[in-house]
Parts: C-alpha cells; structure tokens; sequence
C-alpha cells in the first residue's frame, strides 16, 4: 500500500498566542515535527514546513480586558516571543506566519465564502447569553456564576475550575456578565452549522479503512467519535475578534476559531510560495504531515478533513497525524494559566547555548505512547550520564587522539580487522534502525539508535586500545583512529535531525561538508589528510546548583498559586455571647522567651500577667526569634485548664493569625497597656 509521494507538507499544530511556548508544546510537537523535516531534508526530499501563531478566539480577548490593552498587542507580544524562541531553538520552519495576517484572512474568508455557496452548512438559531448593557453576545467564558455542582461563585459558562464540572449557561446559578457583572439574558442568535454527519461514512472509509498504520492513540480516538456518531458543529461565534463571516446579515460574527485556524496551514503555505502552493495541497502526490497534540486530534482528523472535502477542488487530506500524548512537569499538568510550565524563552536565557540538551531530553523522554513527565532530576541525568559521558566522551577521545598521535591530520586506514569490521556493522545496524523508525515517527526510538552509534564507538576505543597500540605499532593506531573518526562523522550525520547546533559544531570540526543521509553507513566520510579543527568539547556537565535554581523557581511558582488560591476559613457556626465573654482574653508583656528543647516549633514564655507571672508554651518558633520577642506584648487566653507540652506546664494559649501562606504572626496591642489588661 505504500504510495510513492514526492513532496511533503509538514504542518505543526498552530500555538496559541496568549502566552509564550512552554516545554509541553516542545515535546508533542515542534521537536517531533523538526525531526522529521530535518531527516526529510537529509534524504533530500522536497519538504515544506509551516508554522504559525492562531491569534483569534476568545481567551485572547479575555486577556486583553484584563490587561487593558488591545487585542492585538496581545497577539504581537505573544507572536514574537513564540517566533523568536522557537526559532532560538532551531525549529527549521520554512515559514512561520499568523492568522491575523491578511492572506489568512482572505483565504479563510474565501473558504467560508465557497463553502456557504455550495449549500455545505446548515443554519441553526440557538439562544445565546446577552450583554444588555454591553449590549453584545457572551461566549460562555464571558459568563460567570455559581456552580450548581460545588457552590463555587466564580464558575464560568462552559466550566467550573474549582470542581472540574463542564457545565452549560443554563446550568449556572445567577448568570451573570464578566464584562459588566449585569445579570445574562438568553437571546436568539443564529449560526452556520458544519454538518459532519454527512461526511460520516467518507471519513469512516479514509481512516477506519484506509489508515489502519496510524498511531493507536490516533486511530482509536477517531473510531470512537465515529462510533458515537457525528453532529453538525457551530462554524461562527458572537465575538468582535477574528475573521468576519462574510455574508449578509453576520454583522458581528466571526468564524469560530477552529474553522479559521487549520486554514492557517493553507494560507502559510501560500505567502511562502505564492505560485506554487496549490502543489502541495492539491496534488495526489504530496504527502501532508499534521504535527498534532492529543487534544488536537478531533480538529485534524474529523473536522479540517470534513472542511476540505466539502471545499472539494482536490485539496488533499493527511497521510497522517502523529498526534502525541501529553507531557508533565514534575507530576503535575504543565498549565499556562498556573504559571506551571518551562517556558521555552525563560530556558533559552537561563540555559545559554544548551538548545541540544532541551532538545535531547525532551526526545529521549517524548509523550510518543503515553503521557510522560519532565523533571530537573532527568535532564541532569541525561545530560551528564548521556550526551557527556557516552557521546560527547567518545567524539572528544577520537579527536583528542588524532590530535595528540598525528597532529591532527586524518590517518590512513591499513587493513581492517574482524574488530574494525564489527564495530562498522554494529553501526550499520543501528543506522539501519534508526531511519526505520524515523520513516515511522518513532522518534525517541531512532534517537536511542543514533545514540547506539556513539557506544559502539566507545566500545570500539575500549577494545583497540589506541593509547596502548600507538607504543608499538604505528600503522595499527592509523587505521584505529581512522575508523573511530569515520564513526564521529556518521555521528554528525545520525544526531543531525535532533540536536543540531552540535552537530555543525561537530561537522565542522571534521571538515564535512557533505551531510546526506544516504552518506550513512560509509567509512570514507572524513577524507585521509584532512586537517581537523581543534577539539572542542560539545557537552558540558551540569551542577547541581544549576538544577537546584530552576527547582527553586517551580517552587516559588507552586507558593505563589498557593497564595493567589488561599480562600478564608468559612466562618464558624454562632456561639451564644454568654460562651463567647466567659473566655478570659488578656494583654501581657513577654518577661523571658526560649526555645523548648527537643521541640522545633515550640517556644516558652514567661509572661507578666498583672498576677502572679504565668508560663505559656506556643508553636510559633518557626517564625520568631525568642530574644526578639522580650519586652513584646502578646495577647492570650488566661482560663484555659493547664496543658502539659514537653513536660511544660502551659497555662494559657497566646493568640496568633495564620497567614495565606501558612505562616503564624502574633497579635499585639496597638499601644503599650498595664499587663493583665482584659480584651473584649
Ligand atoms: N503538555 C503538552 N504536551 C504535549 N503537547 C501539548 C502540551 N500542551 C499543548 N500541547 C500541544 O501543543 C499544540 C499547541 O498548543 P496550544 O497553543 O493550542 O496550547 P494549549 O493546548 O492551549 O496549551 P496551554 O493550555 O498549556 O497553553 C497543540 O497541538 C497541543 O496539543
Ligand atoms: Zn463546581
């Protein structure tokens, strides 16, 4: 079944421009998809790849009334950081454009356009939450109220972050609008209407039938939404921002922002090759790629197909969709809105000149079959214990040799030995394996493969024994190094596609300059008497200390979300005030202050009471120096029965607030009074 193409469109999923890339975004997408146009590019294939920021919707406009400003500075900030940032890390696009671009406009504006004339949507009114005041629509974000679920006050129109229920308005209790805070009225507003249904039994046919090879993550999620049978989908929204629809009567309507997006795709590919992009669109022998994450899988396997075949005009549809799963960070969902995440340009300028390693780690532990978590611990581990001490170590012995025993200039290779000759094979073989699974997009796999290359070299060294050979036998040492050299240069070639900034450096340093994948596997690529440049190592050890800092940092974010999520108590059932005044609450002035022994929260006061003195035994040594705490006047309640603490007798409790972040503060009187003073 395999079909010959001879071109390939690469699409990568389209980030959303409310907030820079993070290393979640990274894994399922933009390292995978450069991956594989790099491989494509080495193997010489005509390939494309298209990116671009989706900067329409309504998180965006939510964000801009929050910030007070425009839409569209949100969008430009968030763009050009993203562009900026991916770009650092040597995601080779060919173009990197956005959807509020006017091509983009046109041509999403045109495909609506053909599509309302060829009678493909249906029109539906539906009542919809209205702003009178504002006197707009509100998307269902715009929309808050209490969760019938849980009571949260603060529920929104489509979701209820405090119990995680997925709700509707009409479900909230007193809906009311964000904007305003007026209470929502429900309207009739009318909308287009995709009908997937009727393309049910088409798309059945392309992926149930025709695309069994798929990922089982891919394949599976498309055969239960057509096992649970399609619906017509809202293809426009009340909203001021995005593409207009461009018919009669839609004044304040745009296109929802998951018809315009995928449309992206098209239009990018269009501004970068205004001649001949149909080619890679409509042309049965171009071959398109969608570089997805999970949650995007419905969109590029359901809904875009179901666009292109009611557009018609040949537009093809995807040989496939390697969708990953999801990645973690330290346990825990990497989420934009918490703050939770590596952010891609935070990295870059914490990290400098370490893009390989990101790009290393986040392959070597890719959400390629399940989700899977990054944490500081693993990127240390591999970068020292891998790229170090297996790749860089191998590449580092062979030159330093070649430098030490021949001046630096490439020796011939004499005779090979059966030594030689397997540690080539073992490469072959790994080589092998490795474009297998690259054709394949099993990435972390061809990466453990290339990295199969540098053991054996290191094997290789282990058993030859240069630093040993060269003492007796010249012309040995020659063809050692001359194999060894040979692998570093397969090396440059095979680790090309993942971490390339060190493989130019190594490239360089080896004077290739011919760097085909179909060169893979030959044992001539360095060329006898080349002088090689000065060895430099392409792989640093990373302290714990630097670890630490970027622990630190998720720390204090985790503190922070602590704090802005911190909600007083609920208050306590009533008591009567004849309870509440027979409590003794009185002033006093700390005499002596001391750190109980063996107790790390505990300290001991001597209190002047007016009375007799009392000793008063409380939990706050975590926060308070006891000498700082002389001369102070605490507050306490003087009738509680005796308490043994540490073999202490405390009699009495002092009074202290507990703080959002956990921390205890004592309360003191605001001017000096007579100790034993009653509080009431
Ligand atoms: N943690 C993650 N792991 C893998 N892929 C991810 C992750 N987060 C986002 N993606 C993918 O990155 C692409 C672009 O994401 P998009 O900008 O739509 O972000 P998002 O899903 O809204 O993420 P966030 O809520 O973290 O901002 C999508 O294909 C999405 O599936
Ligand atoms: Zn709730």
């Amino acid at each position: 079944m395999e079909k010959n193409f001879k071109r390939t469109l690469i699409t990568t999923a389209l980030p959303y421009a409310n907030g820079p890339v993070h290393i979640g975004h990274l894994a399922g997408v933009y390292v995978p998809a450069d991956i594989y146009a790099r491989f494509l590019r080495l193997k010489g294939e005509d390939v494309v790849m298209i990116g671009g920021s989706d900067e329409h919707g309504v998180p965006i406009t939510l964000r801009a009334r929050k910030e007070g400003v425009t839409s569209q500075e949100i969008v430009d900030r968030y763009h050009a950081i993203i562009k900026d940032s991916l770009e650092e890390l040597g995601v080779s696009f060919d173009i990197y454009s956005r959807t509020t671009s006017r091509i983009h406009h046109d041509t999403a504006s045109e495909f609506f356009r053909r599509l309302y004339d060829k009678g493909e949507f249906t029109v539906q009114t539906a009542l919809q939450p209205y702003d009178e005041k504002g006197g707009e629509f509100l998307a269902d974000r715009y929309v808050i109220g209490t969760c019938p679920k849980c009571g949260n006050e603060r529920a929104y129109g489509d979701q209820c972050e405090a119990c995680g229920s997925s709700l509707n308005v009409t479900d909230l209790i007193n809906p009311c609008s964000a904007l305003t805070g007026e209470p929502v009225k429900m309207r009739e507003t009318t909308h287009w209407y995709l009908p997937l249904d009727r393309w049910e039994n088409k798309l059945r046919e392309w992926i149930l039938d025709g695309h069994k090879e798929w990922k089982t993550n891919v394949y599976g999620q498309c055969k239960s939404w057509l096992d649970g049978g399609l619906q017509p989908r809202a293809v426009s929204r009340d909203l001021n921002w995005g593409v207009p629809v461009p018919v009669e009567g839609a004044e304040g309507k745009v296109l929802y922002v998951w018809f315009d997006a995928p449309i992206g795709y098209i239009s990018n590919t269009k501004e970068l090759m205004p001649d001949s992009w149909e080619r890679y669109w409509k042309d049965p022998e171009t071959r398109i790629i969608n570089f997805i994450g999970k949650d995007n899988i419905v969109f590029h396997c359901i809904v875009f197909p179901a666009m292109l075949m009611a557009y018609g005009d040949n537009f093809q549809l995807p040989d496939n969709v390697p969708a990953n799963e999801f990645l973690n960070l330290e346990g825990d969902k990497i989420s934009t809105s918490r703050n939770w995440a590596v952010w891609l340009h935070e990295y870059l300028k914490d990290m400098p000149g370490k893009q390989d390693v990101l790009r290393y780690v986040l392959t070597a532990n890719a959400p390629e079959t399940k989700d899977n978590d990054f944490t500081w611990a693993d990127f240390q581990a591999r970068n020292n214990n891998e790229l170090v001490a297996i790749l860089g170590n191998f590449v580092n012995r062979a030159l330093v040799l070649t430098h030490k025993f021949f001046g630096g200039v490439v020796p011939a290779a004499g005779e090979l030995t059966d030594t030689d000759r397997q540690a080539i094979e073992d490469m072959k073989g790994a080589i092998k394996a490795e474009t297998e699974a690259l054709d394949t997009f099993h990435f972390r796999e061809a990466l453990k493969q290339a990295m199969e290359i540098a053991r054996v070299g290191n094997r290789y060294l282990q058993e030859t024994e240069p630093w040993r050979v060269v003492k007796t036998d010249m012309a040995r040492t020659e063809t050692i190094l001359n194999v060894a050299l040979q692998i570093c240069a397969n090396i440059a070639i095979a680790f090309e596609p993942f971490i390339p900034f060190t493989t130019a450096r190594l490239a360089e340093m080896l004077h290739l300059n011919d760097m085909r994948w179909d060169k893979l596997g030959e044992t001539d690529l360095v060329s006898i008497g080349t002088e090689l440049g000065k060895p430099e190592l392409l792989f640093e050890k990373i302290e714990d200390s630097t670890i630490q800092a970027q622990v630190q940092k998720l720390l204090d974010t985790k503190k922070a979300n602590e704090i802005a999520a911190w909600k007083p108590e609920p208050q306590a059932e009533d008591v009567d005030f004849d309870t509440f005044c027979r409590s003794d609450l009185r002033v006093g002035t700390v005499l002596e202050c001391t750190k109980v022994p063996k107790a790390d929260k505990l300290l001991r006061f001597l209190i002047d009471d007016g009375m007799e003195k009392r000793t008063i035994v409380s939990g706050i040594a975590k926060y308070y120096n006891p000498e700082d705490l002389v001369g102070k006047q605490v507050c306490f309640i003087a009738n509680l029965p005796v308490r043994k603490l540490k073999g202490i007798e405390s009699q009495g409790m002092i009074l202290s607030a507990e703080n959002s972040d956990g921390s205890i503060v004592l309360l003191t009187p605001s001017a000096q009074v007579a100790p034993g003073s009653k509080i009431g």
